[in-house]
């Protein structure tokens, strides 16, 4: 999440600084310009109260975007998704924009390590009315996966999966929801252009945790161009690939 402080305005419309800034935007002026002129009026009373609730986290970084919260309704809509799953849910806002999307009797199996997380924000998904569409399952989430793959009736089963947790998981994930998204169904990853680090030079002064993930994202990507049949859009901004089974 990109907010600007006013000090900052004057250096920061030319620009980011560093590599691996969130935004692949120009300039964090241009992402703000976007996010009040076209974002944050279509947004969700309840996901605006969760937003700025997570604002006060340390870790807010983590947090799905707005806009890609608006991606991912338009998406579940236009594809009149009803089950669904969600690897890493954080305080919850792709977990809530995706249950206001949902029909009254969609579905998310959503998975997090930390359950403490998914407590801070459910109070508002519950005010939204929308908590009984999600089973959440606290732990890491290749076991669970590991235990739905064993069952034949999950196979084929989910619309819309969507993967934001460990990015060097992101191989390990792949293999597994590929097996339990239904044909013609949609896989988002998150962040696969991983702050734009991607075209960084091997020696760009990149911070620690984005240097660390980011051949992982990049594996990814390779592999999901080599599979045969298979079908991606680019979404730079925030999702990175969709991968649309037809195999
Ligand atoms: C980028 S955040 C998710 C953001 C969330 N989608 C949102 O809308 O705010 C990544 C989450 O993945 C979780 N996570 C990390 N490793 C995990 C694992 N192995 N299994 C399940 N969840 C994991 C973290 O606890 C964290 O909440």
């Amino acid at each position: 999440m990109t907010v600007i402080k006013e000090e900052q305005q004057p250096n920061q419309i030319a620009g980011h600084k560093e590599l691996g800034h969130k935004s692949l935007l120009q300039s964090d002026a241009l992402y703000q310009y976007i996010l009040e002129t076209s974002v944050y009026p279509r947004e969700h009373e309840s996901l605006k109260e969760l937003r700025e609730l997570t604002e006060k986290h340390p870790w807010n970084l983590m947090a799905t975007p707005p806009d890609e919260g608006q991606l991912l309704g338009m998406l579940l809509k236009l594809i009149n998704a009803k089950n669904t799953m969600e690897i890493g849910v954080f305080t919850g806002y792709s977990l809530l924009s995706t249950a206001l999307a949902l029909p009254s009797d969609g579905k998310i199996l959503a998975m997090d390590v930390n359950r403490e997380y998914y407590e801070l924000g459910l109070p508002v998904i519950e005010k939204a009315g929308v908590a009984h569409k999600i089973d959440f399952r606290e732990g890491p989430a290749l076991p669970l996966l590991d235990v739905l793959i064993k069952n034949e009736k999950n196979k084929g089963a989910f619309d819309f999966i969507y993967v934001d947790a460990d990015k060097d998981n992101y191989l390990n994930y792949h293999k597994r929801v590929i097996e339990l998204v239904k044909l013609g169904g949609l896989i988002g990853y998150d962040n696969t252009l991983w702050n734009g680090s991607v075209v960084a030079p091997p020696d760009a002064p990149l911070m620690d945790y984005v240097k660390y993930y980011r051949d992982f994202v990049m594996e990814l990507t390779k592999l999901l161009h080599l599979i045969q049949g298979s079908r991606f859009a680019s979404f730079p901004l925030v999702m990175g690939y969709l991968c649309r089974r037809i195999i």
